[in-house]
């Protein structure tokens, strides 16, 4: 989510080995202007190439590598990514020294070229003075558990579409795609429903953008990001043109969004007979737009349109992303472990026993559905969030960390550690059966939405979307692997399979009450 997910671009090593003989030449200039510290003050550093670093030592999955490293350098440790220097934590002691108890000293996140042409500028632009008030309304507003109560509805119309997904197999990341998309989309743009017109195809223009504009951030970390002399591959790849379409296109579509609710409102108060911006219908964008004019409020800050559209697209991208990703995850594990499967669906149809809708109340009786949404953010949590230092030098786990520093937390290490965790790679929800963890930032063995002050702010509305989108798919339906797809080799890393296909079997509940055969035969007519 924004450049809160670090993934390294792959790197083809011929470009590597030619690059690293080429400059070395240029690394005795950069060495002779190389850091003021003594290398004694700074963590443990793993051997490096000149030029591009420990880039080599980094694959696809850099959190992977980053947390082998850091089994033999240390929980601090210093890791040049081509020839920017950056201080790996992979500790939960450490991590909460830099995102909680010393948030001041690393204030900032850092900022990629994907990122600026997105946001129309830097983290400052979107995450700067405004930004507290700007959360807090964020949380009240938007996220809020009446808020997630009144967009119930939303989930339970595209949930139904399931039905329409009969050719096998469904598509499942577009399902979730959809639905988090069609949810956030009502909750904060006021877009219409599936139901209303064009909805339905405003709301996957807005997700798909959305989609492009997360895997930009995530995976585009350009090689001119590390190796200023090779922005010409990336220019080359097409990256940042691609990275400004997207943009453009994204800005088009909530300025016209905008435009719209500023009409709206118009008309309402020149008494045209336009929408009533009663509780229910003003949506976040209304709420920013409002705060516009309301400097007082703002601590004297006037948000420039500019800001609103960074801070609706900040909502998007931190929101539509992670969420489906935990559920395209959670399904592959499943499928991946029967057992757990079957041991979740009768815990699932046990709660929701002769009914046929599935509400609120429920979920708070499904524990082991909670557990099993934990294992998978345990194991595929968001991997990394970074930090930039402040403008003082400073120091961390007793090593100096100089000022403006880039931090990188690797959460996935923390979420590895034998020490804290059985078997740390096996899915294993009974793990969080009767435990303390949880998602309020206390704990530093496990904190998959992080800590302080920047502590994601979407956690109730993500893990009720989460949880009521898995109990839907499985209290209805089984779940098998199209026949094309080998059971053996399913879901061997993280990217391998999506999007999702499986094949929905309708439940064929025992002596099932006539409300559940009218609901899946109802599911079944759709
Ligand atoms: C499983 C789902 C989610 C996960 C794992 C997740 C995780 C995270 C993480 C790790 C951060 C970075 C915090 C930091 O830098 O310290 C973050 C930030 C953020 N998240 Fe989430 N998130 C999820 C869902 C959501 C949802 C549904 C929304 C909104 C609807 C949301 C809104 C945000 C926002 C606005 C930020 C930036 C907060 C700030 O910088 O002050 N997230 N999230």
């Amino acid at each position: 989510m924004m450049d809160m997910v670090v993934k390294l671009p792959s790197v083809n090593p011929v470009i590597l080995v030619c690059t690293a003989l080429l400059c070395s030449l240029a690394f005795l200039y950069v060495r002779s202007r190389s850091s003021r510290h003594s290398s004694s003050d700074l963590p443990p550093s793993p051997w490096r190439l000149p030029i591009i670093g420990n880039l080599h030592q980094l694959g696809g999955s850099a959190h992977q590598s980053l947390h082998v490293l850091s089994l033999e350098h240390g929980p601090l440790m210093l890791v040049h990514f081509g020839l920017v220097p950056m201080f790996v934590v992979s500790s939960g002691e450490l991590a909460r020294e830099v995102l909680k108890t010393r948030e001041v000293e690393f204030p900032g996140r850092l900022n990629t070229e994907a990122y600026r042409i997105l946001f129309e500028g830097g983290e400052d632009k979107i995450f700067g003075p405004a930004w507290t008030q700007i959360r807090k309304v964020c949380v009240s507003e938007v996220l809020s558990l009446k808020r997630i109560q009144a967009l119930q509805f939303i989930r339970e119309e595209e949930l139904r579409r399931l039905a329409d997904e009969r050719r096998p197999p469904a598509d499942l990341s577009d399902l979730f795609l959809t639905l988090a998309s069609t949810t956030l989309s009502r909750a904060v743009l006021g877009l219409e429903s599936a139901e209303q017109g064009g909805g339905r195809e405003s709301n996957r223009v807005i997700g798909q953008l959305v989609r492009e504009a997360s895997n930009l951030l995530n995976d585009v970390v350009a090689f001119g990001a590390y190796i200023p002399a090779l922005s010409w591959l990336d220019n080359l790849r097409g990256l940042y043109r691609k990275t400004k379409r997207v943009s453009q296109a994204i800005h088009e579509f909530l300025d016209r969004v905008i435009d719209e609710r500023l009409e709206i409102r118009r008309r309402s108060e020149a008494g045209e007979g336009g929408e009533q911006e009663t509780g229910d219908r003003k949506y976040f964008v209304d709420i920013l737009l409002e705060l516009q004019t309301r400097k007082d409020v703002m601590g004297g800050h006037e948000l420039t349109r500019m800001e609103i559209r960074a801070i609706l697209l900040v909502m998007f991208i931190a929101g539509i992303d992670s969420s489906v990703i935990t559920l395209e995850q959670t399904m592959k594990e499943l499928v991946k472990n029967p057992r757990i499967m079957r041991k979740l669906q009768q815990e699932i149809r046990s709660v929701v026993g002769n009914k046929s809708e599935i509400h609120q109340s429920d979920l708070s009786r499904m524990e082991y559905l909670k557990c099993v949404v934990k294992e998978t953010l345990r194991l595929h949590v968001p991997p990394m969030v970074t930090r930039q230092a402040s403008d003082k030098d400073s120091k961390l786990g007793g090593f100096q960390i100089p000022a403006n520093a880039a931090v990188l937390i690797n959460m996935w290490a923390i979420h590895m550690d034998p020490a804290t965790w059985d078997r740390p790679l096996e899915f294993l929800p009974e793990r969080f059966l009767n435990t303390r963890y949880d998602f309020t930032g206390q704990d530093d063995k496990y904190f998959p939405f992080s800590l302080g002050r920047r502590i994601c702010p979407g956690v109730q509305f993500a893990m009720f979307s989460i949880e009521y989108a898995l109990a839907h798919v499985l209290c209805w339906f089984d779940w098998e692997l199209p026949d094309e797809i080998c059971a053996q080799s399913f879901g061997m890393s993280e990217d391998q399979n999506l999007p999702l296909r499986l094949v929905p079997l309708l439940h064929k509940f025992d002596g099932a009450s006539q409300t559940i055969i009218t609901k899946i035969k109802g599911l079944s007519n759709k």
